[in-house]
């Protein structure tokens, strides 16, 4: 074991040092999903020193913390977030930065509390539990092989729904923040993958836990990799076709879905299915109008299309049921990483963050991500002047074509089907970008009000 042993603190110890640093602190995170809603108070679930506070440098403080917020229904229980604090009586100017604040009483009364993942020493000291699996108070740490020692961290400042640091260039730690009981698909799906053969995703290496909730994800990096948002940017930019990327994107979808279908449990979707599938459409647009009115002059058409796929009969163009089947679950251009070599990785198997984990880990027909995808060209296309509404046009082909060869199945044989699922997803960016970036609100609108009209 690196470094000194851990020991676990009675939780509630520590709340009356932290719960006021927290309060200010904690809102203000891009990962913290509870915005807008009042903090009414915490309660620790669990309190693990990884490096003890009581010695001589630094301490190292692992907590799963619930927020007290109103407006949850009744029986829901508080969202757990993943806080990784470091310990010291001074911080140096080069992580002043990262305070949090000062504890003014209980037992860290006097010490500085900074964010521990923007120190270099305590997140190398979290890559070196990694390397040795075993348990720590409750906490469980994982790996498939043995890793290298002492890769030099570095924090992503990506925006992002969760934290990664990246060590010596070799490795990516993501650190899940908010937390629920229940495997983490984002751990799940890339080792049934790796699991399968499949070489579309960056396959885990290391992981740790506590009780069933999946904690934090290690896979190799990428490093000379970008993300198909940002070439699909530069392709426009530079007035370039991007077809021959959607095909090859549409293909390492298809082996994706393949993969999974083959690995995990998939479940037939007939009448009664689609049916529930189409209401669950309809009830999620109901909830998205409360919250974006001006979805409200789209609802009767947009309903139309949820209507139209519910009456849908499911059968392939072979006669074979159609199925459900776990999916990415929130695919878009962001997720996908194309190495120099041009191949393509799929990543962030988490699906949509608001959505609870049961929901998200449930079978589903995979055009769902196929519609996902569909729809970041559509995005790609509108955030780029003059629109190029051809050039998304011809992605959206291309990526249907590559998906058709490597899984047999176009989804454009579908039509009803594809239709739900873009529609469905135009809903949920709606209210994404509603919440998080209002600027971006046209985009998804301007492909609410087409899919209402039917066309
Ligand atoms: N294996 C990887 N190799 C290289 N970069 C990666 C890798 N995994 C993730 N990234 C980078 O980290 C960013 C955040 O990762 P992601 O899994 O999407 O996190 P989040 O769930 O917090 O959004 C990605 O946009 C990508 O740029
Ligand atoms: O990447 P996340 O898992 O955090 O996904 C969320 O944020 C995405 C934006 O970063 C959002 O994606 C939407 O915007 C993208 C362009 O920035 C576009 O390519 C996607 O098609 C569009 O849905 C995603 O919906 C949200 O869940």
């Amino acid at each position: 074991m690196p470094e000194t042993a851990s020991t676990t603190r009675a939780p509630a110890a520590l709340l009356p040092s932290l719960a006021p640093l927290l309060h200010e602190w904690l809102p203000r995170q891009r990962w913290f999903a509870g915005k807008g809603r009042a903090v009414n108070g915490f309660a620790l679930d669990t309190a693990t020193e990884l490096l003890p506070l009581d010695g001589p440098g630094p301490g190292l403080l692992h907590l799963l913390i619930r927020v007290e917020q109103p407006g949850l229904p009744a029986g829901t229980p508080a969202d757990c977030y993943q806080l990784l604090l470091g310990v010291r009586t001074t911080v140096p100017p080069r992580l002043a930065p990262t305070l949090i604040g000062r504890a003014r009483q209980g037992p860290l009364a006097g010490r500085a509390v900074y964010e521990g993942l923007r120190d270099p020493r305590l997140a190398g000291l979290l890559y070196e539990r990694l390397r040795t699996p075993g348990t720590l108070g409750p906490l469980r740490f994982a790996r498939t092989a043995p890793l290298p020692p002492a890769l030099a961290p570095r924090m992503l400042d990506a925006e992002q729904s969760n934290s990664s640091l990246v060590f010596g260039d070799s490795y990516i730690l993501k650190i899940f923040r908010r937390v629920s009981p229940g495997a983490n698909p984002d751990l799940e799906l890339p080792l049934a993958l790796a699991g399968a053969g499949c070489a579309r995703v960056p396959a885990p290496v290391a992981w740790f836990e506590s009780g069933s909730a999946t904690l934090g994800v290690l896979q190799p990096f990428l490093r000379d990799s970008r993300d198909g948002w940002r070439l699909a940017l530069d392709a426009l930019a530079a007035g370039r076709e991007f077809t021959e990327e959607a095909q090859a994107l549409g293909r390492a979808t298809a082996e994706v879905h393949t993969a999974l279908a083959a690995t995990l449990p998939t479940e037939p979707l007939h009448r009664t299915q689609t049916s529930q599938l189409a209401e669950a459409m309809a009830a999620r647009l109901d909830a998205a109008v409360q919250a974006v009115p001006a979805l409200l002059p789209y609802k009767k058409g947009l309903r139309e299309v949820f209507a139209e796929y519910g009456r849908h009969i499911p059968a392939r163009s072979d006669g074979a049921t159609r199925l459900a089947q776990r999916v990415h679950g929130d695919l878009h251009l962001g997720q996908t990483l194309r190495t120099a070599d041009g191949a393509w990785s799929v990543i962030d198997f988490e699906g949509e963050p608001a959505k609870p984990l049961a929901e998200r880990r449930r079978p589903q027909p995979p055009v769902r991500d196929v519609a996902g995808m569909l729809r970041s060209f559509d995005y790609a296309a509108r955030t780029h002047r003059p629109w190029n509404d051809g050039w998304a046009a011809r992605c959206r082909a291309a990526y249907c074509a590559g998906y058709a060869e490597a899984s047999g199945l176009d989804p454009r044989e579908d039509p009803a089907l594809l239709r739900a699922y873009e529609t469905d997803k135009a809903v949920y960016e709606v209210v994404y970008e509603a919440r998080h970036r209002p600027d971006w609100l046209p985009v998804p609108m301007a492909a609410i009000h087409r899919l209402a009209a039917g066309s």
